[in-house]
């Protein structure tokens, strides 16, 4: 795998005698959505503005392209895009505007990348609007757009969907899905909403206490050999399970399914085997568990 975009090691954050942040140690990579998941108070803001450089670090360091941002802040922080908390807009300005006034406090004005930044986050049809007229989702992806605008390599969200409707959440999630594939950019977003990040996100860092407590991948690549859970349902069952038996498979009957438990390689033969044997197949699916279920067991049913 290439060098991640960011490494982060034994990140700690101090206020007073409390640690709020405790020893963080984690990956971003090129082309990937990583979520960073817990309640309210656990210290996703605190790691975002250090991230950004808009807090000092306590302890440790995180490495942007393999720059110090302890040691070489702004070299480190030239490819970092961050959203942390409401994006700051002039409500009176259209959203074009505003792009260009960020830009100029930054360097040179250039419209190709307004366009470009515009076009990303879908924003063509109203960047002429002014700010006030735009919906809380519009201003969310005007602020995406702002911290795209210097063509980072990793972009920083700190709940980037706060406050948003089924369908703005659902647009916020269809642009950074296609910004991580189509511009390969490493996205980080925080967020205390379970079912959100496991639609988002590819994989998924739980921080509790200031602590990282878990870390999931949300989309399962199977490799051959590992084992899983299928159901299936065929008829007749009898018949399925003598099949399975003579494969030596064991099955368990529950609910009208067949559930197996196989290494990933088996399930092409077992499939075959059935439809030799003329069995009428209605499905075989992987059982998926949730990440709320999988969290859930690991914790033995602790609060998130
Ligand atoms: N400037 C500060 N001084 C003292 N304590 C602080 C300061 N900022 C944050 N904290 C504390 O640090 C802890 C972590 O806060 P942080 O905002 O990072 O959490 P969070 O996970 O982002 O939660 P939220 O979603 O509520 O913003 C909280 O207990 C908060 O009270």
């Amino acid at each position: 795998m290439a060098e991640p975009v960011a490494k982060i090691r034994h990140l700690t954050k101090r206020m007073g005698n409390r640690e709020i942040v405790k020893d963080l140690n984690f990956d971003i990579h090129k082309g990937e959505i990583l979520g960073f998941l817990g309640p309210n108070g656990a210290g996703k803001t605190t790691t975002m503005r250090m991230m950004v450089g808009l807090m000092s670090i306590s302890e440790g360091d995180i490495k942007i392209n393999g720059k110090s941002v302890r040691r070489h802040k702004e070299a480190a922080l030239k490819k970092v895009g961050g959203m942390i908390e409401n994006p700051e807009m002039y409500q009176f300005l259209s959203g074009f505007d505003n792009l260009v006034h960020f830009q100029s406090m930054m360097g040179p004005v250039n419209k190709q990348r307004i366009k470009e930044v515009t076009k990303l986050v879908g924003l063509e049809g109203a960047i002429k609007n002014k700010v006030k007229t735009y919906s809380l989702g519009m201003r969310q992806r005007l602020g995406i757009a702002q911290a795209l605008l210097h063509s980072p390599d990793l972009l920083i969200l700190d709940e980037p969907t706060n406050g948003l409707d089924p369908s703005g959440i659902r647009e916020i999630r269809d642009y950074l899905r296609r910004l991580a594939r189509e511009e390969d950019i490493a996205v980080f977003v925080s967020s205390h909403l379970l079912s959100e990040v496991e639609l988002l996100c590819d994989r998924i860092i739980i921080i509790q206490n200031g602590v990282i407590t878990d870390v999931e991948n949300v989309r399962q690549d199977n490799s051959e050999d590992e084992t899983i859970t299928m159901a299936l349902r065929v008829v007749p069952q009898d018949k399925a399970i003598g099949i399975l038996n003579d494969l030596n498979i064991a099955a368990r009957a529950e609910d009208g399914r067949l559930f197996v438990n196989i290494a990933y390689k088996q399930i092409p033969k077992l499939n075959q085997k059935l439809v030799e044997h003329q069995l009428d197949i209605y499905a075989i699916e992987p059982l998926k568990q949730s990440l709320e279920e999988r969290f859930l067991a690991k914790t033995g049913g602790g609060q998130l």
